[in-house]
């Protein structure tokens, strides 16, 4: 579904990305592990398209076709959608209003902000005055009425309490089709159609794998993924073992 090519990414003149390699096949979630500053953010960002991250060489392939030139409008339209790490706070435009804008008529926006708890908030402007939080499950909610193919989910259970890490838990795993959630028939209708979603996750602390089900982690370091393609959850035990820089030496 998703194929990075030997990626590299300058954000003004600083290079970042430095030849990323990366393939992600339908219904695959991966996870994306790397320490602060590395580059996990300006991946998602490149994929997304947004426009201070510059690929300078490589290219990105979404479904087959070659969409690195392509403007973030467009790339949304074919399917990849994105959860911030740090949204930004929208003046002067309701979550509700934002929601009813993005997905089809269809959606029964009430009852998918129920689960989320997010139903009080869909008259306040987006995100302005939201907890921490409060602002990943209304990322989620977006995400769930865009309901793209492809996710890219930017640290979705940092600054979330541990009960609410549960519900960001079910939110994902609607997005990639691992779950049912309330109010979305066209999700649930695709589900059952058996259509497969993928997912790219950062997470530093792996909490999310607790209700989570992923397939492959990958550790980016200075700008590469130098370690790619284990098991998440024994990536991270040798991140705890070993450290980023030397988490290949008990997997290798
Ligand atoms: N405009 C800029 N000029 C110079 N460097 C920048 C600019 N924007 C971002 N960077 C740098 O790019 C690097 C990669 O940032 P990025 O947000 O991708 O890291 P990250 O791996 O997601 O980190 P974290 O785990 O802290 O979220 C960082 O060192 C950051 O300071």
């Amino acid at each position: 579904m998703l194929r990075v090519e030997d990626l590299h990414v300058a954000v003004g003149d600083k290079p970042i990305l430095k030849g990323v390699n990366l393939h992600i096949k339908p219904g695959e979630t991966h996870v994306l592990f790397g320490p602060n500053g590395s580059g996990k953010s300006t991946l998602l960002g490149a994929i997304m398209g947004f426009a201070r991250f510059e690929v300078t060489s490589g290219r990105i392939l979404f479904k087959g076709e070659d969409i690195t030139s392509l403007s973030v409008h467009e790339r949304a339209k074919m399917g990849i959608g994105i959860a911030f790490q740090r949204p930004p706070v929208l003046r002067g435009v309701s979550l509700g209003d934002l929601l009813k804008a993005t997905g089809p008529e269809d959606n029964d926006i009430d009852q998918m902000a129920e689960p989320l708890r997010l139903k009080s908030f869909l008259e306040r402007d987006v995100n302005y005055g939201f907890s921490g939080g409060e602002v990943k499950r209304s990322e989620m909610l977006q995400l769930l009425v865009q309901n793209p193919n492809f996710v890219l989910l930017d640290e979705p259970e940092s600054g979330v309490d541990l009960e609410n890490i549960a519900l960001i838990g079910q939110a994902v795993n609607q997005l990639l089709q691992k779950g049912e959630f309330p109010g979305n028939e066209r999700c649930h209708r695709e589900i059952r159609e058996g259509r497969n979603k993928a997912g790219l996750i950062i997470t530093h602390t792996g909490y999310i794998l607790d209700y989570v089900p992923a397939d492959l982690g990958h550790v980016l370091y200075d700008g590469q993924l130098s370690c790619s393609g284990f098991n998440p959850q024994e990536l991270l035990g040798c991140i705890h073992k070993y450290g980023y820089a030397h988490c290949t030496r008990c997997l290798a």
